[in-house]
């Protein structure tokens, strides 16, 4: 049984989810509730080193189960290893990155049959939904340009086609309109503080009860 609330940040290539969260995770710190923040694939020993393998540049020869399945394997051992035992504690854990980016990427934009992709993150994670997903939606050219232009090492997904990134934002916006209980959509075009705002005041009224008052 879970007593924590487990956030997830959901977005196409350089919508700026890194970002939001290091600048939110002090603001929320102070409101004095214990936060955990990760991310996927990663988060953990293990998962990093899956993580390793999916995004080598040079690991072209990974066909698009074979990539559905590491990400699972990798959600699986992060959940049971990290996300898992923090919840029990009754924390707020932030994923940077969750199921909706396997539905996205492996089902959307790779082809791989949506529901197959939602049986294999429903087997990986045992049904675990998030609270809330912030999905930060940006127009594919202004994300890809601000990963070239930005400091990050371009990863083997970076590198692909933009058609496959553009179907990606599609898919986003598909699971966003089909899940609006549990998806918010931020406009992630805007400038970093507006987004900054934006996600505070989403935080605020999603959990009145816990950040009411203090931003
Ligand atoms: N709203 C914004 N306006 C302008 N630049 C931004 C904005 N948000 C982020 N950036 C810049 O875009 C680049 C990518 O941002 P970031 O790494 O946070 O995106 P991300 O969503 O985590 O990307 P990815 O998932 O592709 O790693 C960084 O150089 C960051 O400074
Ligand atoms: C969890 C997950 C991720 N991806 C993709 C999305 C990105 O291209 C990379 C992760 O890189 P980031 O800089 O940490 O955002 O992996 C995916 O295709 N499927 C997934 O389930």
């Amino acid at each position: 049984m879970t007593k924590g609330i487990l956030i997830t940040l959901e977005g196409p290539e350089g919508a700026g989810k890194t970002t939001i969260l290091q600048q939110i995770l002090p603001i929320l710190t102070q409101v004095g509730v214990a936060i955990l923040t990760t991310r996927e694939p990663g988060g953990i020993r293990i998962a990093e080193s899956i993580r390793e393998i999916i995004l080598a540049p040079e690991n072209t020869a990974i066909d698009g189960k074979t990539e559905l399945l590491l990400f699972a394997a990798a959600r699986r051992q992060h959940l049971n290893e990290k996300v898992r035992p923090a919840l029990a504690e009754g924390k707020i854990v932030i994923i940077d990155r969750f199921i909706d980016s396997s539905v996205a990427y492996q089902g959307y934009a790779r082809g791989i049959d949506v529901a197959d992709v939602e049986m294999i993150n429903n087997f990986a994670t045992d049904g675990l939904l998030p609270d809330l997903t912030l999905y930060f939606d940006v127009d594919t050219e202004i994300g890809l340009s601000r990963v070239m232009s930005g400091n990050r090492e371009v990863n083997r997904l970076d590198l692909e086609a933009k058609e496959m990134h553009q179907k990606v934002r599609a898919g986003y916006q598909a699971i966003a309109k089909a899940n609006p209980e549990r998806i918010v959509t931020i406009d992630a075009s805007q400038t970093i503080d507006q987004v900054v705002s934006t996600t505070l005041s989403t935080l605020q009224s999603r959990f009145p009860e816990i950040f009411d008052g203090h931003f």
